[in-house]
């Protein structure tokens, strides 16, 4: 398989252009908790461009997005959004801004007793905007999601996927130019989450919005990202380009995610199924994840060359983020101790992450 294709640039390379977020040392630590829920989260997420913050429960996404639109307020550290020091905003000010920052919730938040348009429409009669205005802005953002037909259906009619639409269509009735996504598919099968994905990104391209998401989901991550950042009790353990962390994840806790996704585990029963190492030989199952200018046929033949080893490869298989694939497969390599560690060296050498799955000697 060769894997040399040119990837398409990033919408918006991070730090060419100021941040349309950004957050600087953000600490929340609550009342009575053990540890904060923050503890210093700083990043940018540049205009355009689909940012990522994936962790597990608990982490503190939630936390995170909502210190974004300040619907919780950090003990220490700066939002600025567009530029504006949220942080230092008065509440009239912060209304204003807010008006920028569209948010769709995991659970939809919709009020069952106002229908679909009543729903999208709410937020501007909040803010004062005449009836005649509100209408029209309904109108246009009704097939925008997919729901001409739903105008006047309650909430109890819709499916979850339409409720999503709702949502989406309510965060975008004040035209904001950054949308924040609270775990927006969590609570929608697979089927209706592609639909959802798919229309945040299409969404995405047509508004020229700037989203941050939350998810503990790393197959959103890789549907609807540019870049992403790990989150881990409170702290950014790493981010980058989404293509970059999933081809060279180096946290433990991102190569789990990653795993989950491209669903490279070994087969159970693999190594009951090879042969034993011989006298003196060594035997390692070895995990490589390969991107850019490799195939692994010339890496496996190159590095059995070099280092007399008998590579197997016992699992493979190619995937892709955007249009640019990526490979994993799993190598049985047999051969003297000192030999086998010298090629796993000189794989990641070459830009491959090489994971140990298992090690036996004869
Ligand atoms: N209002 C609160 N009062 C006290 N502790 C809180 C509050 N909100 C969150 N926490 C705690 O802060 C930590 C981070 O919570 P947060 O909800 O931000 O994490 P999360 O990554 O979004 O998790 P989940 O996906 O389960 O919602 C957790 O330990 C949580 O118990």
């Amino acid at each position: 398989m060769m894997l040399d294709q040119p990837g398409p640039d990033l919408p918006v390379a991070a730090g060419r252009v100021p941040p349309a977020i950004r957050l600087t040392g953000l600490r929340r630590h609550f009342r009575g908790a053990p540890a904060p829920a923050l503890d210093g989260i700083s990043l940018e997420v540049a205009p355009g461009e689909v940012f990522g913050v994936i962790g597990r429960s608990g982490a503190g996404k939630s936390t995170l997005i909502r210190c974004v639109n300040l619907l919780e307020r950090p003990d220490a550290g700066r939002v600025e959004v567009l530029g504006g020091d949220l942080t230092a905003e008065g509440e009239a000010g912060l209304r204003t801004a807010r008006r920028g920052i569209g948010m769709v919730f995991q659970h939809f938040n919709l009020l069952a007793s106002r229908t679909v348009a009543g729903n999208i429409a709410f937020p501007l009669e909040v803010a004062g905007v005449p009836r005649a205005e509100r209408e029209a802005r309904v109108a246009e953002l009704l097939p925008l999601v997919g729901l001409a037909e739903k105008r006047d259906a309650w909430p109890a009619q819709l499916s979850g996927g339409q409720k999503q639409r709702v949502g989406i269509a309510r965060a975008l009735a004040s035209a904001p130019s950054i949308l924040l996504c609270d775990e927006a598919t969590s609570a929608l099968d697979p089927e209706t989450t592609t639909e959802i994905l798919g229309l945040l990104a299409d969404l995405r391209s047509r508004l020229r919005l700037t989203v941050l998401l939350i998810t503990h989901e790393m197959a959103v991550v890789k549907a609807l990202c540019d870049r992403v950042a790990v989150l881990e009790a409170g702290r950014v353990i790493e981010q980058g380009p989404v293509f970059d962390v999933f081809t060279r994840p180096r946290a433990a806790t991102t190569r789990r995610f990653v795993a989950e996704v491209i669903g490279h585990d070994v087969p159970p029963g693999t190594l009951a199924a090879l042969p034993a190492p011989g006298p003196g030989e060594a035997r390692r199952l070895l995990r490589v994840l390969f991107a850019g200018p490799h195939s692994t046929r010339a890496v496996v033949s190159e590095a059995s060359r070099r280092f007399a080893l008998d590579l197997n490869i016992v699992a493979g298989r190619i995937d892709a983020i955007g249009a640019r694939p990526f490979g994993i497969m799993a190598l049985a390599a047999y051969g003297v101790p000192e030999a086998v560690e010298a090629a796993i060296l000189w794989m990641r050498g070459l830009g491959l992450t090489v994971d140990e799955l298992a090690w036996e000697e004869g």
